[in-house]
């Protein structure tokens, strides 16, 4: 049997929520086989984070050695990398495997507002990882620092997308899920625009939603599937994962990553 392989460069989340507990149980549901290089270990709950610990250069290097000289990657995520080094190490590590399926999400601050890449690491993201990225996932709040302007509408998250594809992704993926109204995405690749649109879905329970979307893209990729299709499925796979929530722990609680692949088998 063969099967489509992902790696997924990124933080744990000991609640199990984001970082590469999402990534490894989307692939899983997506029928991808999952592999992780972890960069941080987080202490996270549905409260809050509580802790970070960044692992040292010459683990990370290791793990994404080890995992892409022997079993391989067909598609290649990255999440939190919270220093300027851990991003020229994953930079440079695509580079030198040749990794073209690269969804880069550019993890800034989590929900609760903790701070997961260090204020002085923002423009490294940009200058080093996005111009090896076939696709970038920025929320509102990370598509206002990387462009340094307000997002207020629509139309500015179309303008937003332009200028971010200036640094060099092949297609932007601007996520509209912290504006009002409906949750609508702007798709860009440099000649077309495309909207990603759903119904708002009233909930607290939004833990993840970002590592969650740009995992389903990077194993739709790793499917051979194009980026307008990955990024649909990934639209669809969020959204149940959201509408058909678990309700785990006293805040922000995860999404349920099954929903999906539950409605697909009806
Ligand atoms: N309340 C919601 N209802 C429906 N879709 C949502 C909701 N919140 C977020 N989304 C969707 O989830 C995905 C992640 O969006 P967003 O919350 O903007 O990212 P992040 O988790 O990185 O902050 C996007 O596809 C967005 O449209
Ligand atoms: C280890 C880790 N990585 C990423 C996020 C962002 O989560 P979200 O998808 O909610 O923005 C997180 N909270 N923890």
């Amino acid at each position: 049997m063969t099967i489509a392989r992902a790696l997924t460069i990124a933080g744990s989340d000991s609640g199990g929520g984001a970082g590469i507990q999402a990534d490894l149980k989307t692939f899983t549901v997506l029928g991808v086989y999952g592999m992780s290089a972890l960069t941080a270990i987080t202490v996270q709950n549905t409260l809050g984070v509580h802790g970070i610990y960044n692992l040292p250069l010459e683990a990370i290097e290791k793990q994404i050695d080890a995992v892409v000289t022997d079993i391989g990657v067909d598609a290649v995520k990255t999440g939190m990398l919270s220093q300027v080094p851990i991003i020229e190490l994953a930079a440079a590590k695509i580079r030198q495997h040749r990794i073209r399926n690269l969804v880069v999400d550019p993890v800034m601050v989590a929900k609760g507002g903790a701070r997961l890449l260090e204020a002085s690491a923002q423009n490294a993201l940009i200058e080093h990882l996005l111009p090896v990225a076939q696709v970038v996932t920025p929320n509102l709040p990370e598509t206002e620092v990387l462009i340094e302007r307000e997002i207020r509408t629509v139309d500015d998250m179309r303008e937003a997308a332009k200028r971010i594809l200036e640094f060099g992704p092949r297609t932007v993926v601007v996520k509209g899920g912290h504006l009002a109204g409906d949750a609508v995405d702007i798709v860009y690749d440099g000649e077309n625009f495309y909207e990603l649109a759903s119904p708002r879905i009233e909930t607290r329970h939004t833990h993840g939603t970002g590592c969650t979307f740009s995992a389903a893209v990077t194993a739709e990729l790793a499917k051979g599937k194009n980026v307008l299709e990955a990024v649909s499925v990934a639209k669809e796979f969020i959204t149940c994962a959201i509408s058909d929530s678990l309700e785990l722990g006293g805040g922000h609680g995860p999404t349920n990553h099954w929903a999906y692949g539950k409605r697909k088998q009806m």
